[in-house]
Protein backbone atom coordinates (compact mmCIF):
# COMPACT_ATOMS: atom_id res chain seq x y z
CA UNK A 1 0.00 0.00 0.00
CA UNK A 2 1.28 3.67 -1.07
CA UNK A 3 2.21 5.78 1.70
CA UNK A 4 -0.76 8.26 0.40
CA UNK A 5 -3.52 5.62 0.44
CA UNK A 6 -1.99 4.47 3.65
CA UNK A 7 -2.87 7.81 5.28
CA UNK A 8 -5.94 8.64 3.05
CA UNK A 9 -7.15 5.93 5.18
CA UNK A 10 -6.75 7.62 8.77
CA UNK A 11 -8.36 10.94 7.67
CA UNK A 12 -12.06 11.21 8.51
CA UNK A 13 -14.31 11.01 6.07
CA UNK A 14 -16.08 14.97 6.31
CA UNK A 15 -12.70 15.88 6.68
CA UNK A 16 -12.57 17.40 3.00
CA UNK A 17 -15.90 19.26 3.59
CA UNK A 18 -14.47 21.65 6.17
CA UNK A 19 -11.07 24.59 5.71
CA UNK A 20 -7.78 23.28 7.43
CA UNK A 21 -6.31 26.81 7.48
CA UNK A 22 -9.74 27.58 9.64
CA UNK A 23 -8.74 24.62 11.95
CA UNK A 24 -4.81 25.59 12.29
CA UNK A 25 -5.77 28.96 13.23
CA UNK A 26 -8.46 27.83 15.72
CA UNK A 27 -5.63 25.61 17.42
CA UNK A 28 -3.35 28.60 17.30
CA UNK A 29 -5.66 30.70 19.37
CA UNK A 30 -6.23 28.26 21.66
CA UNK A 31 -2.83 28.84 22.97
CA UNK A 32 -2.42 31.24 25.78
CA UNK A 33 1.27 31.40 25.89
CA UNK A 34 2.88 33.09 23.43
CA UNK A 35 6.06 30.00 23.22
CA UNK A 36 3.60 27.70 22.87
CA UNK A 37 1.96 29.71 19.61
CA UNK A 38 5.95 29.84 18.61
CA UNK A 39 6.69 25.88 19.02
CA UNK A 40 3.22 25.52 17.11
CA UNK A 41 3.49 27.89 14.12
CA UNK A 42 7.32 26.13 13.62
CA UNK A 43 5.82 22.58 14.06
CA UNK A 44 3.34 23.84 11.26
CA UNK A 45 6.21 25.16 8.88
CA UNK A 46 7.82 21.80 9.07
CA UNK A 47 4.45 19.73 8.42
CA UNK A 48 2.81 22.10 5.52
CA UNK A 49 5.10 25.21 4.73
CA UNK A 50 2.98 26.27 2.18
CA UNK A 51 -0.11 26.51 4.25
CA UNK A 52 2.47 28.26 7.08
CA UNK A 53 3.11 30.65 4.33
CA UNK A 54 -0.30 31.04 3.44
CA UNK A 55 -1.67 31.92 6.68
CA UNK A 56 0.98 33.60 7.48
CA UNK A 57 0.69 36.43 4.61
CA UNK A 58 -3.38 36.49 5.57
CA UNK A 59 -2.64 36.83 9.09
CA UNK A 60 0.51 39.09 9.53
CA UNK A 61 -0.37 41.42 12.15
CA UNK A 62 -1.41 38.16 14.78
CA UNK A 63 1.59 36.06 13.49
CA UNK A 64 4.35 38.26 13.35
CA UNK A 65 4.65 39.34 16.78
CA UNK A 66 5.11 35.25 17.54
CA UNK A 67 7.48 34.09 14.99
CA UNK A 68 9.27 37.86 15.42
CA UNK A 69 9.80 40.29 18.06
CA UNK A 70 8.40 40.09 21.02
CA UNK A 71 7.69 36.15 21.27
CA UNK A 72 11.05 35.02 19.40
CA UNK A 73 13.11 36.42 22.14
CA UNK A 74 11.39 34.31 24.66
CA UNK A 75 12.35 31.82 21.71
CA UNK A 76 16.06 32.15 22.04
CA UNK A 77 16.07 32.65 25.62
CA UNK A 78 14.19 29.27 25.97
CA UNK A 79 15.74 27.62 22.80
CA UNK A 80 17.84 25.01 24.32
CA UNK A 81 14.55 23.87 26.24
CA UNK A 82 12.21 24.23 23.67
CA UNK A 83 14.22 22.73 20.58
CA UNK A 84 12.03 19.73 18.44
CA UNK A 85 14.47 19.30 15.27
CA UNK A 86 17.23 20.61 13.18
CA UNK A 87 15.67 24.18 11.97
CA UNK A 88 18.70 25.85 10.70
CA UNK A 89 22.94 25.33 10.24
CA UNK A 90 25.16 25.75 12.99
CA UNK A 91 28.79 25.77 12.34
CA UNK A 92 30.86 25.58 15.41
CA UNK A 93 34.18 26.57 16.82
CA UNK A 94 35.29 23.30 16.51
CA UNK A 95 34.57 23.04 12.74
CA UNK A 96 37.72 25.62 12.10
CA UNK A 97 39.61 24.43 9.49
CA UNK A 98 36.87 22.23 7.75
CA UNK A 99 33.91 24.81 7.41
CA UNK A 100 33.31 24.06 3.61
CA UNK A 101 32.44 20.70 4.34
CA UNK A 102 29.78 21.54 7.02
CA UNK A 103 28.42 23.97 4.63
CA UNK A 104 27.88 21.41 2.02
CA UNK A 105 25.82 19.46 4.03
CA UNK A 106 23.52 22.38 3.68
CA UNK A 107 20.00 19.84 2.01
CA UNK A 108 19.41 23.21 -0.67
CA UNK A 109 23.35 23.31 -1.65
CA UNK A 110 23.70 26.28 -4.39
CA UNK A 111 20.04 27.06 -4.53
CA UNK A 112 20.54 29.28 -1.11
CA UNK A 113 20.22 32.59 -2.27
CA UNK A 114 20.25 34.46 1.51
CA UNK A 115 21.50 33.69 5.21
CA UNK A 116 21.00 35.10 8.00
CA UNK A 117 23.93 34.30 10.44
CA UNK A 118 24.13 35.67 14.05
CA UNK A 119 26.62 34.41 16.43
CA UNK A 120 23.95 34.61 19.47
CA UNK A 121 26.26 36.89 20.92
CA UNK A 122 23.67 40.43 21.36
CA UNK A 123 20.23 38.64 20.37
CA UNK A 124 17.63 41.64 20.72
CA UNK A 125 18.71 43.31 23.55
CA UNK A 126 18.75 39.87 25.86
CA UNK A 127 22.18 39.77 25.65
CA UNK A 128 24.49 36.56 25.00
CA UNK A 129 22.51 33.65 24.40
CA UNK A 130 24.83 31.80 22.54
CA UNK A 131 23.44 28.64 20.66
CA UNK A 132 20.09 29.46 21.37
CA UNK A 133 20.41 32.65 19.07
CA UNK A 134 19.53 30.89 15.85
CA UNK A 135 15.70 31.64 16.35
CA UNK A 136 16.30 34.90 15.46
CA UNK A 137 18.08 33.89 12.11
CA UNK A 138 15.02 31.55 11.25
CA UNK A 139 12.53 34.76 12.20
CA UNK A 140 14.09 36.62 9.65
CA UNK A 141 14.34 34.65 7.18
CA UNK A 142 10.12 34.31 7.60
CA UNK A 143 9.86 37.87 6.98
CA UNK A 144 12.00 37.32 3.84
CA UNK A 145 9.47 34.84 2.74
CA UNK A 146 6.32 36.46 3.47
CA UNK A 147 7.54 40.33 3.09
CA UNK A 148 9.97 40.34 -0.04
CA UNK A 149 8.96 36.31 -1.38
CA UNK A 150 11.75 35.11 -1.51
CA UNK A 151 11.25 31.51 -2.21
CA UNK A 152 11.47 29.43 1.64
CA UNK A 153 14.06 26.67 0.14
CA UNK A 154 16.24 28.90 -1.34
CA UNK A 155 16.79 31.08 2.90
CA UNK A 156 19.98 29.75 4.85
CA UNK A 157 19.44 30.36 8.86
CA UNK A 158 22.69 30.21 10.67
CA UNK A 159 24.06 30.34 13.85
CA UNK A 160 27.82 30.35 14.43
CA UNK A 161 28.41 28.65 17.94
CA UNK A 162 31.31 29.66 19.19
CA UNK A 163 30.40 29.45 22.78
CA UNK A 164 28.89 31.78 25.44
CA UNK A 165 29.88 33.66 28.29
CA UNK A 166 26.65 33.34 30.12
CA UNK A 167 27.59 31.38 32.89
CA UNK A 168 24.20 29.73 32.84
CA UNK A 169 24.33 29.12 29.77
CA UNK A 170 27.16 26.82 30.14
CA UNK A 171 25.70 25.03 33.65
CA UNK A 172 22.06 24.26 31.89
CA UNK A 173 22.44 20.74 31.36
CA UNK A 174 20.25 20.87 28.19
CA UNK A 175 22.18 24.00 26.68
CA UNK A 176 22.66 22.73 23.10
CA UNK A 177 25.91 24.78 22.51
CA UNK A 178 29.63 24.57 22.22
CA UNK A 179 30.06 24.22 26.50
CA UNK A 180 32.79 26.88 26.18
CA UNK A 181 33.62 30.93 26.49
CA UNK A 182 33.62 33.01 23.76
CA UNK A 183 37.14 33.19 21.84
CA UNK A 184 39.46 35.98 21.68
CA UNK A 185 39.65 38.32 18.61
CA UNK A 186 42.19 36.32 16.57
CA UNK A 187 40.56 33.03 17.01
CA UNK A 188 36.89 34.71 15.88
CA UNK A 189 38.74 36.43 13.16
CA UNK A 190 40.30 33.06 11.57
CA UNK A 191 37.38 31.72 12.18
CA UNK A 192 35.04 34.27 10.43
CA UNK A 193 37.60 34.62 7.75
CA UNK A 194 37.35 31.05 7.01
CA UNK A 195 33.88 31.25 6.98
CA UNK A 196 33.22 33.87 4.97
CA UNK A 197 35.41 32.78 2.65
CA UNK A 198 33.79 28.92 2.68
CA UNK A 199 30.34 30.81 2.15
CA UNK A 200 30.98 32.18 -1.39
CA UNK A 201 32.48 29.15 -2.62
CA UNK A 202 30.05 26.63 -1.54
CA UNK A 203 27.13 29.33 -2.07
CA UNK A 204 28.45 31.39 -4.54
CA UNK A 205 25.04 33.33 -5.28
CA UNK A 206 24.18 34.14 -2.05
CA UNK A 207 23.52 37.33 0.29
CA UNK A 208 25.07 37.29 3.93
CA UNK A 209 23.02 39.65 6.54
CA UNK A 210 24.83 39.50 9.74
CA UNK A 211 22.47 39.72 12.79
CA UNK A 212 22.67 40.60 16.27
CA UNK A 213 26.58 40.36 16.70
CA UNK A 214 27.68 42.44 19.51
CA UNK A 215 28.39 45.87 18.95
CA UNK A 216 32.41 45.46 18.59
CA UNK A 217 32.20 42.60 16.33
CA UNK A 218 29.44 44.10 13.90
CA UNK A 219 31.02 46.75 12.94
CA UNK A 220 34.28 45.33 12.48
CA UNK A 221 32.98 42.72 10.20
CA UNK A 222 30.89 44.95 8.45
CA UNK A 223 34.33 47.16 7.66
CA UNK A 224 36.06 43.89 7.03
CA UNK A 225 34.17 42.06 4.63
CA UNK A 226 31.51 44.54 3.07
CA UNK A 227 34.20 45.33 0.21
CA UNK A 228 34.74 42.06 -0.41
CA UNK A 229 31.53 39.84 -0.11
CA UNK A 230 27.80 40.24 -0.70
CA UNK A 231 27.25 41.02 2.83
CA UNK A 232 25.22 43.67 4.91
CA UNK A 233 24.85 44.27 8.93
CA UNK A 234 21.30 44.32 9.46
CA UNK A 235 21.46 46.11 12.63
CA UNK A 236 23.40 49.17 11.57
CA UNK A 237 22.39 49.38 7.78
CA UNK A 238 19.00 47.78 8.21
CA UNK A 239 18.06 50.19 11.45
CA UNK A 240 19.46 52.90 9.87
CA UNK A 241 17.52 52.47 6.64
CA UNK A 242 14.74 52.02 8.30
CA UNK A 243 14.68 54.89 10.91
CA UNK A 244 16.12 57.11 8.16
CA UNK A 245 12.62 56.68 6.48
CA UNK A 246 10.71 57.01 9.81
CA UNK A 247 12.15 60.09 10.72
CA UNK A 248 11.67 61.57 7.35
CA UNK A 249 8.07 61.43 7.79
CA UNK A 250 8.43 62.10 11.37
CA UNK A 251 10.30 65.66 11.09
CA UNK A 252 7.83 66.58 8.19
CA UNK A 253 4.95 66.54 10.45
CA UNK A 254 6.69 67.79 13.61
CA UNK A 255 7.90 70.75 11.24
CA UNK A 256 4.51 71.60 10.11
CA UNK A 257 3.05 71.67 13.15
CA UNK A 258 5.89 73.84 14.72
CA UNK A 259 6.42 75.70 11.36
CA UNK A 260 10.07 75.30 11.63
CA UNK A 261 12.59 73.88 8.66
CA UNK A 262 13.73 70.73 8.96
CA UNK A 263 17.46 72.00 9.16
CA UNK A 264 16.28 72.93 12.43
CA UNK A 265 15.61 69.14 14.21
CA UNK A 266 17.91 67.74 17.07
CA UNK A 267 17.76 64.02 17.79
CA UNK A 268 18.91 62.57 20.74
CA UNK A 269 20.11 58.87 20.73
CA UNK A 270 19.66 57.13 23.76
CA UNK A 271 22.15 54.36 23.34
CA UNK A 272 25.09 54.25 21.29
CA UNK A 273 25.45 50.95 20.58
CA UNK A 274 25.76 49.38 16.89
CA UNK A 275 22.47 50.28 16.46
CA UNK A 276 22.42 53.46 17.85
CA UNK A 277 25.36 54.97 15.87
CA UNK A 278 24.46 53.14 12.71
CA UNK A 279 21.08 55.20 12.99
CA UNK A 280 22.95 58.09 13.78
CA UNK A 281 24.75 57.84 10.71
CA UNK A 282 21.73 57.19 8.54
CA UNK A 283 20.01 59.83 10.08
CA UNK A 284 23.25 62.22 8.68
CA UNK A 285 21.77 61.98 5.17
CA UNK A 286 18.25 63.15 6.63
CA UNK A 287 20.41 66.75 6.74
CA UNK A 288 22.58 66.45 3.80
CA UNK A 289 19.66 65.98 1.93
CA UNK A 290 17.85 69.24 2.65
CA UNK A 291 21.76 70.70 1.70
CA UNK A 292 23.56 70.73 4.60
CA UNK A 293 27.60 69.41 4.75
CA UNK A 294 28.09 66.45 7.12
CA UNK A 295 29.84 68.65 9.40
CA UNK A 296 26.78 71.17 9.83
CA UNK A 297 24.38 67.67 9.88
CA UNK A 298 26.80 65.54 12.38
CA UNK A 299 26.13 68.89 14.90
CA UNK A 300 22.49 68.32 15.02
CA UNK A 301 23.16 64.53 16.66
CA UNK A 302 24.09 64.12 20.12
CA UNK A 303 24.59 60.73 21.75
CA UNK A 304 23.97 59.54 24.92
CA UNK A 305 25.31 55.98 26.24
CA UNK A 306 25.40 54.36 30.18
CA UNK A 307 27.99 57.06 30.76
CA UNK A 308 25.83 60.25 29.43
CA UNK A 309 26.45 63.06 26.81
CA UNK A 310 29.52 61.51 24.94
CA UNK A 311 32.00 64.08 24.90
CA UNK A 312 35.33 64.16 22.68
CA UNK A 313 37.27 64.58 25.97
CA UNK A 314 36.33 61.22 27.75
CA UNK A 315 39.24 58.48 28.31
CA UNK A 316 39.09 55.23 26.95
CA UNK A 317 35.80 56.14 24.13
CA UNK A 318 35.40 53.07 22.02
CA UNK A 319 36.05 53.13 18.46
CA UNK A 320 32.38 53.51 17.04
CA UNK A 321 31.28 56.23 19.59
CA UNK A 322 34.23 59.02 18.57
CA UNK A 323 32.57 60.36 14.88
CA UNK A 324 29.41 61.56 17.46
CA UNK A 325 31.70 62.50 20.32
CA UNK A 326 30.61 66.24 20.92
CA UNK A 327 33.83 69.06 21.33
CA UNK A 328 31.33 71.83 22.25
CA UNK A 329 29.94 70.77 25.77
CA UNK A 330 32.68 72.02 28.78
CA UNK A 331 30.54 71.67 32.08
CA UNK A 332 30.53 68.63 34.18
CA UNK A 333 29.35 65.01 32.87
CA UNK A 334 25.78 65.18 32.32
CA UNK A 335 25.11 62.18 33.09
CA UNK A 336 21.18 62.64 33.75
CA UNK A 337 18.65 62.21 30.67
CA UNK A 338 16.56 65.02 31.83
CA UNK A 339 19.47 67.21 32.55
CA UNK A 340 20.35 66.23 28.67
CA UNK A 341 17.45 66.75 27.41
CA UNK A 342 17.62 70.19 28.58
CA UNK A 343 20.81 70.88 27.44
CA UNK A 344 19.94 69.86 24.42
CA UNK A 345 16.72 70.49 23.39
CA UNK A 346 15.89 67.80 20.99
CA UNK A 347 13.18 67.56 18.89
CA UNK A 348 13.29 63.87 18.74
CA UNK A 349 14.64 61.19 21.03
CA UNK A 350 15.23 57.62 19.82
CA UNK A 351 16.03 55.00 22.34
CA UNK A 352 18.13 52.15 21.79
CA UNK A 353 19.38 51.51 24.96
CA UNK A 354 18.02 47.88 26.06
CA UNK A 355 16.68 49.68 29.44
CA UNK A 356 13.35 49.44 29.44
CA UNK A 357 10.79 52.66 31.18
CA UNK A 358 14.08 54.78 30.30
CA UNK A 359 11.64 57.30 29.12
CA UNK A 360 9.84 57.65 32.21
CA UNK A 361 6.83 60.71 32.45
CA UNK A 362 9.69 63.89 33.18
CA UNK A 363 11.39 62.55 30.41
CA UNK A 364 8.18 62.47 27.95
CA UNK A 365 6.73 65.19 29.68
CA UNK A 366 9.75 67.53 28.60
CA UNK A 367 9.92 66.76 25.73
CA UNK A 368 6.19 67.33 24.57
CA UNK A 369 6.98 71.01 26.40
CA UNK A 370 10.14 71.56 24.52
CA UNK A 371 7.76 70.37 21.01
CA UNK A 372 4.68 71.03 19.55
CA UNK A 373 4.74 67.60 18.07
CA UNK A 374 7.97 65.69 19.97
CA UNK A 375 9.31 62.68 18.29
CA UNK A 376 9.97 60.06 20.38
CA UNK A 377 10.84 56.60 18.92
CA UNK A 378 11.90 53.66 21.84
CA UNK A 379 13.47 51.19 19.44
CA UNK A 380 15.23 48.56 21.81
CA UNK A 381 14.02 45.15 21.60
CA UNK A 382 11.75 43.11 22.61
CA UNK A 383 8.55 44.83 24.43
CA UNK A 384 10.07 43.78 27.36
CA UNK A 385 12.91 46.28 26.97
CA UNK A 386 11.04 49.26 24.83
CA UNK A 387 12.21 52.56 26.47
CA UNK A 388 8.57 53.77 27.02
CA UNK A 389 5.01 52.23 26.57
CA UNK A 390 2.71 53.45 23.65
CA UNK A 391 -0.10 54.42 26.16
CA UNK A 392 2.12 56.11 28.92
CA UNK A 393 3.29 58.68 25.85
CA UNK A 394 0.49 58.82 24.17
CA UNK A 395 -1.10 59.55 27.92
CA UNK A 396 1.93 62.39 28.88
CA UNK A 397 2.16 64.41 26.00
CA UNK A 398 -1.63 64.37 25.71
CA UNK A 399 -1.66 62.93 22.12
CA UNK A 400 0.78 65.02 21.13
CA UNK A 401 3.37 62.56 20.31
CA UNK A 402 5.22 61.23 17.23
CA UNK A 403 5.99 57.63 18.04
CA UNK A 404 7.61 54.29 16.55
CA UNK A 405 8.42 51.16 18.57
CA UNK A 406 11.08 48.69 17.47
CA UNK A 407 8.14 45.71 18.70
CA UNK A 408 5.09 46.05 18.10
CA UNK A 409 1.92 48.14 20.10
CA UNK A 410 -1.75 47.99 19.73
CA UNK A 411 -3.55 51.26 18.80
CA UNK A 412 -4.10 53.36 21.87
CA UNK A 413 -7.78 54.95 22.93
CA UNK A 414 -7.13 58.51 24.32
CA UNK A 415 -9.75 60.98 25.89
CA UNK A 416 -12.48 59.35 23.04
CA UNK A 417 -9.86 59.19 19.95
CA UNK A 418 -7.69 56.00 18.67
CA UNK A 419 -3.79 56.68 18.22
CA UNK A 420 -2.21 54.30 15.64
CA UNK A 421 1.23 53.67 16.75
CA UNK A 422 4.42 52.79 14.08
CA UNK A 423 6.87 49.96 14.22
CA UNK A 424 10.12 51.53 13.45
CA UNK A 425 11.83 47.84 12.64
CA UNK A 426 14.02 46.94 10.27
CA UNK A 427 11.83 44.04 8.86
CA UNK A 428 9.92 47.17 6.58
CA UNK A 429 13.68 47.37 4.34
CA UNK A 430 15.73 43.87 4.80
CA UNK A 431 13.56 41.87 2.67
CA UNK A 432 13.44 44.71 -0.04
CA UNK A 433 16.99 45.30 -0.08
CA UNK A 434 17.62 41.19 -0.18
CA UNK A 435 15.70 40.96 -3.28
CA UNK A 436 16.90 44.20 -4.58
CA UNK A 437 20.62 42.76 -4.34
CA UNK A 438 19.54 39.20 -5.35
CA UNK A 439 18.32 39.87 -8.21
CA UNK A 440 20.27 42.70 -9.81
CA UNK A 441 22.97 39.78 -8.60
CA UNK A 442 25.16 43.03 -6.64
CA UNK A 443 28.57 42.31 -5.72
CA UNK A 444 28.13 44.48 -2.83
CA UNK A 445 25.57 46.39 -0.44
CA UNK A 446 26.47 49.59 -0.98
CA UNK A 447 25.54 52.62 1.07
CA UNK A 448 23.77 54.49 -1.72
CA UNK A 449 21.86 51.26 -2.14
CA UNK A 450 20.53 51.42 1.90
CA UNK A 451 19.93 54.86 1.59
CA UNK A 452 17.41 54.80 -1.19
CA UNK A 453 16.01 51.58 0.45
CA UNK A 454 15.32 54.39 3.34
CA UNK A 455 13.54 56.66 0.97
CA UNK A 456 11.92 54.54 -1.20
CA UNK A 457 9.98 53.02 2.15
CA UNK A 458 9.22 56.86 3.11
CA UNK A 459 7.81 57.19 -0.05
CA UNK A 460 5.42 54.13 0.01
CA UNK A 461 2.65 55.68 2.42
CA UNK A 462 -0.71 56.04 0.89
CA UNK A 463 -2.87 59.30 1.13
CA UNK A 464 -4.71 57.66 3.60
CA UNK A 465 -2.02 56.47 5.69
CA UNK A 466 -0.58 60.21 5.54
CA UNK A 467 -3.88 61.14 6.34
CA UNK A 468 -4.11 59.25 10.05
CA UNK A 469 -0.62 60.24 10.40
CA UNK A 470 1.38 57.08 10.05
CA UNK A 471 5.34 57.24 9.54
CA UNK A 472 5.61 53.92 8.46
CA UNK A 473 2.96 52.34 5.98
CA UNK A 474 0.99 49.33 7.17
CA UNK A 475 2.44 46.10 7.41
CA UNK A 476 -0.40 44.06 5.60
CA UNK A 477 1.06 45.96 2.29
CA UNK A 478 4.62 44.67 3.08
CA UNK A 479 5.24 42.78 -0.02
CA UNK A 480 4.31 45.95 -2.24
CA UNK A 481 6.36 47.90 0.09
CA UNK A 482 9.48 45.36 -0.15
CA UNK A 483 8.93 45.00 -4.19
CA UNK A 484 9.14 49.20 -4.44
CA UNK A 485 12.18 48.82 -1.94
CA UNK A 486 13.76 46.31 -4.14
CA UNK A 487 13.55 48.74 -7.61
CA UNK A 488 15.47 50.89 -5.57
CA UNK A 489 17.81 48.88 -4.25
CA UNK A 490 18.49 47.89 -8.05
CA UNK A 491 18.13 51.34 -9.23
CA UNK A 492 21.04 52.67 -6.97
CA UNK A 493 23.40 48.70 -7.43
CA UNK A 494 22.77 50.35 -11.22
CA UNK A 495 24.14 54.03 -10.06
CA UNK A 496 26.84 52.34 -8.20
CA UNK A 497 27.48 49.50 -10.86
CA UNK A 498 28.03 46.76 -8.67
CA UNK A 499 25.37 44.90 -10.52
CA UNK A 500 25.85 41.65 -12.69
CA UNK A 501 22.66 41.58 -13.55
CA UNK A 502 22.70 43.89 -16.15
CA UNK A 503 19.07 42.57 -17.84
CA UNK A 504 17.39 45.23 -15.62
CA UNK A 505 18.65 48.34 -16.91
CA UNK A 506 16.47 48.63 -19.72
CA UNK A 507 13.17 47.94 -18.16
CA UNK A 508 11.61 51.02 -17.37
CA UNK A 509 10.66 51.33 -13.18
CA UNK A 510 7.36 50.20 -14.04
CA UNK A 511 8.04 47.30 -16.01
CA UNK A 512 11.17 46.24 -13.29
CA UNK A 513 8.39 46.55 -10.75
CA UNK A 514 6.20 44.37 -12.19
CA UNK A 515 9.04 41.72 -13.08
CA UNK A 516 10.15 41.97 -9.19
CA UNK A 517 6.14 41.53 -8.40
CA UNK A 518 5.95 38.34 -10.75
CA UNK A 519 9.36 37.54 -8.69
CA UNK A 520 7.85 37.09 -5.45
CA UNK A 521 7.06 33.38 -4.65
CA UNK A 522 3.06 32.11 -3.14
CA UNK A 523 2.09 29.93 -1.41
CA UNK A 524 0.53 26.94 -3.13
CA UNK A 525 -3.01 27.49 -2.32
CA UNK A 526 -4.89 24.13 -0.71
CA UNK A 527 -7.16 24.19 2.16
CA UNK A 528 -6.41 20.22 2.64
CA UNK A 529 -4.33 18.39 4.63
CA UNK A 530 -1.35 17.32 2.66
CA UNK A 531 -1.11 13.43 2.19
N1 LIG B 1 14.04 48.65 16.07
C1 LIG B 1 14.93 47.98 15.39
O1 LIG B 1 14.76 47.70 14.19
C2 LIG B 1 16.20 47.56 16.05
C3 LIG B 1 16.33 47.63 17.41
N2 LIG B 1 17.49 47.23 17.98
C4 LIG B 1 17.54 47.25 19.43
O2 LIG B 1 18.46 48.20 19.87
C5 LIG B 1 18.93 47.81 21.14
C6 LIG B 1 20.42 48.07 21.20
O3 LIG B 1 21.12 47.25 20.31
P1 LIG B 1 22.72 47.43 20.15
O4 LIG B 1 23.01 48.82 19.77
O5 LIG B 1 23.23 46.41 19.23
O6 LIG B 1 23.15 47.08 21.63
P2 LIG B 1 24.37 47.57 22.48
O7 LIG B 1 24.37 46.78 23.73
O8 LIG B 1 25.60 47.57 21.65
O9 LIG B 1 24.05 49.10 22.81
C7 LIG B 1 23.33 49.54 23.89
C8 LIG B 1 23.73 50.97 24.15
O10 LIG B 1 22.89 51.47 25.18
C9 LIG B 1 23.70 52.08 26.18
N3 LIG B 1 23.08 51.95 27.47
C10 LIG B 1 22.92 50.84 28.22
N4 LIG B 1 22.38 51.14 29.41
C11 LIG B 1 22.20 52.48 29.41
C12 LIG B 1 21.71 53.40 30.37
N5 LIG B 1 21.27 52.99 31.55
N6 LIG B 1 21.68 54.70 30.04
C13 LIG B 1 22.11 55.12 28.83
N7 LIG B 1 22.59 54.29 27.89
C14 LIG B 1 22.63 52.99 28.18
C15 LIG B 1 25.02 51.33 26.12
O11 LIG B 1 26.06 52.12 26.69
C16 LIG B 1 25.17 51.14 24.63
O12 LIG B 1 25.73 52.29 24.05
C17 LIG B 1 18.51 46.35 21.34
O13 LIG B 1 17.43 46.28 22.24
C18 LIG B 1 18.04 45.93 19.98
O14 LIG B 1 16.99 44.99 20.06
C19 LIG B 1 18.56 46.80 17.26
C20 LIG B 1 18.47 46.71 15.90
C21 LIG B 1 17.25 47.02 15.20
C1 LIG C 1 15.16 44.18 15.11
C2 LIG C 1 16.52 43.79 15.33
O1 LIG C 1 17.24 43.49 14.39
C3 LIG C 1 17.05 43.79 16.67
O2 LIG C 1 16.35 44.18 17.60
O3 LIG C 1 18.20 43.40 16.83
MG1 LIG D 1 18.98 42.54 15.04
Amino acid sequence: MSLAIHNAARIPPYLFNTDHAQRVLAQLRSKHNGLEKYIYLNGLKERDPNLFYELLLANMLEMVPILYTPTVGDACSNYSHIWRRPEGLYVTIENKGHIREVLRTWPAGQAARIAVVTDGSRILGLGDLGANGLPISIGKLDLYVAGAGIKPTTTLPICLDLGTNTQRFLEDPLYIGVRRKRPATAEMDEFMHEFMEAMREVFPQLLVQFEDFSTDNAFRYLDLFRNQYRVFNDDIQGTGSVILSGFLNAARIASEAAGTPLTEHRILFFGAGSAGIGVAKQLLSFFTLQGMSVEEAKKRIYTVDSKGLITADRKGLQEHKIFFARTDYQGPPLTNLVDVINYVKPTALLGLSTVRNAFPEEVVRLMASLNTRPIIFPLSNPVSLCEVDYADAIKWTNGSVIFASGSPYKPVEYEGKTYEPGQGNNMYVFPGIGMGAILSKARHVTDSMVEQASIALASSLTPEEKAAGLVYPRLVRIRDISAQVALAVIRAAQKDNVDENSLFRNLSDDALLEYIKAKQWQPASSHLPRL
